[in-house]
Formats: C-alpha cells, sequence, structure tokens
C-alpha cells in the first residue's frame, strides 16, 4: 500500500478546541417498562485534530453516543455540538446539509454504491452537497489510501479491506471537521484491519483532521490518541496514549465476566 500522506488541503471549516462534544446527554428508547436508558448523562468533548476510541461492553451505549452526537438521532436532553454550532437547534434541512459539508462516515459495512467506480464514491458527498472537490486534496487522499490503480474498478472488483479504504477516503473527501467511524474493521481480516487503522491514525495526525471510531477491539482503540469508556450508558473514564493490554485491562473491569472471557478470547 502506498503510504503517501496528504500534508495539504483545505482547511476544515472551522477548528475549534473540541471537533465534537455532547452536554449531559441522555438518550430513552421505548416507553413504560421496555424504556431503556441507552445514555444517562454523557458529557464529553472530542478534541479537534485527535483520534478518539469509544470503547464499553455491549449494550453501553456507544453506537447511541456516536449516532446523537454525528446528527443521526436525537437526544432525549442535553445538548450535542459540531464545532461551536448545537445540532439540535437545527432544522432538518440544515442538519443534513451539517452533515454532508462538517462531518464524514465510515460503517462497519463500507456502504459503497456498486454501480459507482472507486473514484465515483470517493467523490459522492461532495457530488451530493453541489460542491467542487479540491483536486489536489483528493490525489493526495488516493495515494493515501493505496487506490490510485484502482480508481476505475467497482467495489464489487475489490477485498474488503480495499473497500473500506475507498469508504476513508470518501469519508475524509470533503475535509470535515470530524469523521466518525462506527465498527470500521468489524468485516475485516484483521490484516486489513490493522492497514484500516493505521490509515486512520495516519490521516488524523499528519493532517490535523478528527476521528471519533466506536469499537469493541482493545487492539483497535490501541490506534487512537485517546480511549473513553462507557458503561450502561455512562461515560466512566479516558485512557491517554492506550495499549491493547491497558485498554483490555480496563475494560475487563467494566464488562461482565463472559464479554470480558470473549474479548479476551
Ligand atoms: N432503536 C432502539 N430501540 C430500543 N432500544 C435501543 C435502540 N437502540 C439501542 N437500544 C438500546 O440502547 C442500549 C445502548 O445501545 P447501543 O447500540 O448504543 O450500545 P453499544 O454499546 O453500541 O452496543 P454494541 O457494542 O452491542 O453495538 C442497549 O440497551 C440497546 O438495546
Amino acid at each position: 500500500m502506498t503510504t503517501a500522506v496528504p500534508t495539504s488541503g483545505p482547511t476544515p471549516a472551522s477548528v475549534p478546541a473540541s471537533a465534537a462534544r455532547v452536554v449531559d446527554a441522555v438518550k430513552l428508547y421505548g416507553t413504560g417498562d421496555t424504556r431503556v436508558r441507552a445514555l444517562d448523562g454523557v458529557s464529553v468533548d472530542f478534541p479537534a485534530g485527535r483520534f478518539t476510541a469509544i470503547m464499553g461492553p455491549s449494550g453501553s451505549g456507544k453506537s447511541t453516543l456516536m449516532h446523537c452526537a454525528a446528527g443521526l438521532d436525537t437526544l432525549t436532553s442535553g445538548s450535542a455540538f459540531i464545532g461551536d454550532t448545537d445540532i439540535g437547534a437545527l432544522g432538518d434541512r440544515r442538519l443534513t446539509l451539517l452533515r454532508r459539508r462538517r462531518i464524514g462516515f465510515v460503517f462497519q459495512s463500507f456502504n459503497l454504491l456498486p454501480t459507482l467506480t472507486v473514484a465515483e464514491n470517493i467523490t459522492l458527498p461532495l457530488d451530493l452537497a453541489g460542491e467542487r472537490p479540491d483536486q489536489e486534496w483528493l490525489d493526495a487522499l488516493v495515494d493515501t489510501v493505496g487506490l490510485r490503480d484502482r480508481l476505475h474498478h467497482r467495489p464489487g472488483e475489490l477485498s474488503g479491506g480495499q473497500q473500506q479504504r475507498v469508504a476513508v477516503a470518501r469519508a475524509f473527501a470533503g475535509s470535515p471537521d470530524v469523521v466518525f467511524a462506527d465498527e470500521p474493521t468489524g468485516n475485516l481480516d484483521s490484516r486489513s484491519g490493522q492497514e484500516v487503522l493505521r490509515l486512520l491514525g495516519r490521516t488524523v495526525r499528519q493532517t490535523a483532521r478528527t476521528v471519533v471510531m466506536v469499537t469493541h477491539d482493545p487492539v483497535a482503540a490501541a490506534h487512537a490518541d485517546e480511549v473513553v469508556f462507557l458503561a450502561d450508558g455512562r461515560l466512566v473514564d479516558r485512557m491517554p496514549d492506550p495499549t491493547a493490554e491497558r485498554v483490555l485491562d480496563r475494560f475487563k473491569s467494566f464488562a461482565p465476566p463472559p464479554l470480558a472471557q470473549a474479548v479476551t478470547a
């Protein structure tokens, strides 16, 4: 894989100390006996220019936190900000525009359009937003993800790892304030997963972009600059400069025994 990394490119629209944050976030699902408190008063900031991992046992609220922070879902109470923008105060149209222009997404299942080429998939969010791509930035991104010789292929002709690298390039193509990644290595073998994680880490460190990644994998979390831990819908710890071993140790103290064993296995 090519290791070139874009060093220039457009500056994100705004670069405050926090690329994203939630304040006193509460999210309830259901009503009555079936009511679930998925987020129970979480306040957390995701610093600009950093790679943050969200970890916690299954059901601890990781995906809910990410979805609410990214404006894909709404909080029951509390606030979510992208930069200085309170996304709860935006109407549907402005929220859609904000998601298109200031947020990138990487999902476990790649979510590429099979009929489009790699090049078309990478620029799709920009095309939808009616924006012209910054060609220099795109060129550098394509080199970073190592897919220059695949630009005219379709996703079905690529391996899972290559498809996820396309999804990473797509997420960064519009130079968003923050890229949210939900279990980005969940469908990959460990070697391809490591490549994607290194790619995320390199892009953050060498271009001052911001990534927030949900994972249940201590090895994946160790690629981040910091790990925030959730348990039962609450923020229970933060760990700067994580290693897989320290993350696993900390994780075991939050997870019920069967889960801790599953992660160790
Ligand atoms: N749409 C929903 N309706 C009802 N309950 C939900 C919904 N989405 C999530 N929940 C519940 O909210 C809690 C938190 O779920 P969430 O998916 O955020 O956890 P998670 O930490 O991401 O879990 P996992 O690691 O298993 O993906 C869980 O108890 C879950 O069952």
